[in-house]
């Protein structure tokens, strides 16, 4: 199968693009597709796959498959760089729009000159704070909001949150000591979350301004991710270390988002989206059509 894509990243966090408006896939097929196509041995390499779809709610859909094949709901450095390719590719005219995900509808606004999208904002929607909505295991309604949380013998301070898709947020003195490989697949695989969760780790520096590094579910350390840094904003404020209203910057590896917590309820985002690479795939998979 020869498959055109695009590669693109939001802060490093990269995916390959396809756009099956152009070009649809069998769904039984995309698990295996987005495995191959993020293998950087003997495919292209990316933390996964977005596919940019029809959709009957929005001018357009996406779908985000992490490297391990599984599917997330949402991903909002794949929604920035799903908002560029849709205004740079002429499937919208305007400047705002929205996007339909598996996590809902929200509101993408590109930042352009002359046609080329240089920064996107995504209203992500409200975060959802009830542990049964993150899921997590545990009484019925309670937020989770610095639990004690124990895990391979050691104790950390849970605030758990939910992008559309389920975040664990624990707040570090340095992030440089983050245990991010020593607990990061421990928790992302613990019973209590029985749908996995994605790691997020934060230091806060002052009330408008931390420190980020995450494990993602499916995917592993990835240099950024956006619905982790709005989970982590939306933890400090529960934490009474950030203000809500107030724009944080959030360094990333990767590099920065600008988020808030908005007091009406929904998170927005500002960052970056580029385009790596434009090509196609020969997908060597035996056994389809
Ligand atoms: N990197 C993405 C999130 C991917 C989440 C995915 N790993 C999941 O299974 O939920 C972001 O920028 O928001």
């Amino acid at each position: 199968m020869e498959i055109p894509f695009t590669k693109m990243h939001g802060l490093g966090n990269n995916y390959i693009y396809i756009n099956v408006f152009d070009y649809p896939i069998e769904e039984a097929l995309l698990p295996e597709l987005a495995k191959d196509v993020s293998n950087v041995h003997t495919g292209i390499g990316s933390d996964g796959l977005i596919l940019i779809t029809p959709s009957e709610r929005a001018p357009v859909g996406m779908r985000m498959f992490n490297k391990d094949g599984s599917e997330g709901k949402t991903c909002g450095n794949g929604l920035r760089c799903v908002a560029k390719y849709v205004y740079e590719h002429q499937l919208v005219s305007d400047t705002t729009f929205s996007v339909e995900t598996r996590a809902g509808v929200v509101q993408a606004e590109v930042q352009e000159k002359k046609g080329k999208v240089h920064s996107v904002t995504i209203d992500m929607g409200k975060p959802l704070l009830h542990r049964k909505d993150i899921p997590m295991k545990g009484s019925e309604t309670d937020k989770v909001v610095n639990e004690p949380f124990l895990v391979d013998e050691t104790e950390l301070r849970l605030t758990a949150v939910s992008m559309g898709n389920p975040h664990a947020v624990f707040f570090v003195d340095q992030i440089e000591k983050a245990p991010l490989y020593e607990l990061g697949p421990a928790i992302t695989g613990d019973h209590r979350f029985p749908e996995g969760v994605n790691v997020d780790f934060a230091e806060i520096i002052q009330s408008n301004e931390m420190n980020f590094r995450v494990w993602e579910r499916g995917s592993g350390v990835t240099q950024a991710c956006g619905s982790g840094a709005c989970a982590a904003v939306v933890a400090a404020v529960l934490n009474g270390f950030s203000e809500r209203g107030q724009e944080v910057c959030v360094h990333l590896t990767g590099g920065d988002l600008w988020i808030t917590w908005e007091h009406d309820g929904p998170v927005r985002m500002r960052g970056p989206a580029e385009t790596t690479a434009i090509g196609t795939y020969y997908w060597n998979k035996t056994g389809i059509i």
